[in-house]
């Protein structure tokens, strides 16, 4: 049995059928599923421990900052950092990438300096450096794209010089699915006084992630990309980076004594945690790792590349349907852009919703890439752990009527 057919029955929502037909979600690097685990681990928590942390005596607030403390370990364990110093909860990806681009940007970015991008970039990766770049008259330097939308390493080289400060990128880009060389783009810019910011968005929920083999300088990624809830993301940073940026937001539990007209901070990684924070969402953040890692993600990796083996050349082999991105299915981490030509994708999208079959449709959060693309929009297809053959099946078989629908009027 494959791991989606095994692990199906954990997610309730799954199980429903849209427009009469069985529900097959394949818009997981929208938004993933969460498992009766994470829905039960956060329910547990709200019934019986739920106290504001970090500032009550009391019972409930001990178990509250317990378990809030709990999550923090287990989010450093399940990327490998090296202290809990090391990893904020934030709101999310976005939230993350900001605090890096706004804290870090600030004391490390002087007016001349690169920021180097790529044009697959998330605007969460894209507008917080064009703000940066902004403020301190620094250059926003795009490194390419190769014929099947992989980073050009060659033109990264060329571009990476002595005036490279920042290197900011995904480890796997939401539109093509393309896995960035993270570790060695972490070594040359490391060559060159750079520091590296990876988006880790779509990368986490995929593969394993090990932030000091990456050798990577921070690494952003949400909750609710990885099966767990929104609202709660995390950002890693090197605590030698940390310790030099100021907060981003100020207030209540990230300081240490606050004077009539100055204050002190509180120490890592509260420094950082203004207010009262998402207990319940990095509760059940923490359940959601516990569930990955129970399965483990090798086997989350196999089980989608097996899929995506079969999925790939079948949708590739369907005349006047184009795939975009690498050619080969291994280079894909469980996202397919693709149009059927002549039809509008929220057209496409819409057929296919007809028929029981989520994929999303438009320019993802990444405009530029549709430019490079030369595409107003695309539709796109992303696999979880929980995706079946039966639902490629049935994401193939809505692919060829759609097209047939909108060519001859039957669907
Ligand atoms: C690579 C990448 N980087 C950042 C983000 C933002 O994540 P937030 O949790 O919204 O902060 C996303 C979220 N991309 C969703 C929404 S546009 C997609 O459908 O592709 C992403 O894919």
């Amino acid at each position: 049995m494959m791991l989606g057919d095994k692990r199906r029955n954990d997610f309730p929502i799954l199980y429903q059928t849209v427009n009469d037909e069985p529900l097959v979600y394949l818009d997981n690097a929208a938004t993933t599923q969460k498992p009766r685990q994470v829905l039960e681990a956060m329910s547990y928590y709200d019934e019986h421990d739920h106290a504001n942390v970090h500032r009550g005596v009391h019972t409930l607030g001990a178990r509250a900052t317990e378990a809030y403390e709990a999550a923090r370990e287990n989010v450093r364990q399940f990327i490998h950092a090296h202290s809990t110093k090391e990893v904020l909860f934030t709101r999310g990806t976005t939230t993350s990438l900001n605090w890096v681009a706004q804290s870090y940007g600030d004391v490390a970015v002087e007016a001349g300096d690169d920021i180097l991008l790529s044009y697959a970039e998330h605007h969460a990766n894209l507008v917080p450096w064009q703000q940066l770049a902004k403020r301190k008259q620094a250059n926003l330097v795009y490194i390419d794209l190769d014929e099947e939308g992989r980073l050009d390493m060659t033109d990264f080289q060329t571009k990476l010089s002595s005036k490279t400060k920042i290197v900011a990128l995904a480890h796997v880009t939401n539109v093509l699915g393309t896995i960035q060389p993270i570790k060695e783009i972490a070594r040359l810019t490391h060559e060159v006084g750079g520091v590296i910011v990876v988006d880790g968005a779509q990368s986490v929920p995929h593969m394993a992630v090990d932030v000091q083999d990456l050798d990577v300088d921070f690494y952003a990624f949400s909750g609710h990309k990885m099966y767990g809830p929104t609202g709660i993301g995390v950002l890693y940073g090197k605590e030698k980076w940390l310790e030099q940026m100021s907060p981003v937001e100020f207030g209540g539990e990230m300081i240490e004594f606050v004077h009539l007209y100055n204050s002190t901070w509180a120490d890592l990684p509260w420094k950082f945690e203004a207010g009262t924070p998402n207990m319940t969402g990095a509760i059940g953040l923490s359940a959601a790792i516990d569930y990955l890692t129970t399965i483990g993600m090798t086997t989350i990796m196999q089980h989608e590349q097996a899929l995506m083996a079969d999925v790939l050349p079948r949708l590739q082999a369907i005349e006047g349907v184009t795939v975009f991105g690498p050619t080969s299915p291994s280079e894909h981490a469980g996202v397919i852009a693709f149009n059927i030509d002549g039809i509008h994708p929220h057209d496409v999208a819409t057929a296919m919703d007809m028929q029981g079959v989520a994929v999303r449709a438009g320019h993802h959060c990444a405009q530029p890439l549709m430019k490079w693309l030369d595409v107003q929009a695309t539709n796109r297809a992303s696999l979880g752990l929980y995706t079946t053959q039966a639902d490629l099946n049935q994401f193939i078989q809505a692919v060829i009527a759609t097209k047939e629908f909108f060519q001859n009027g039957t669907i």
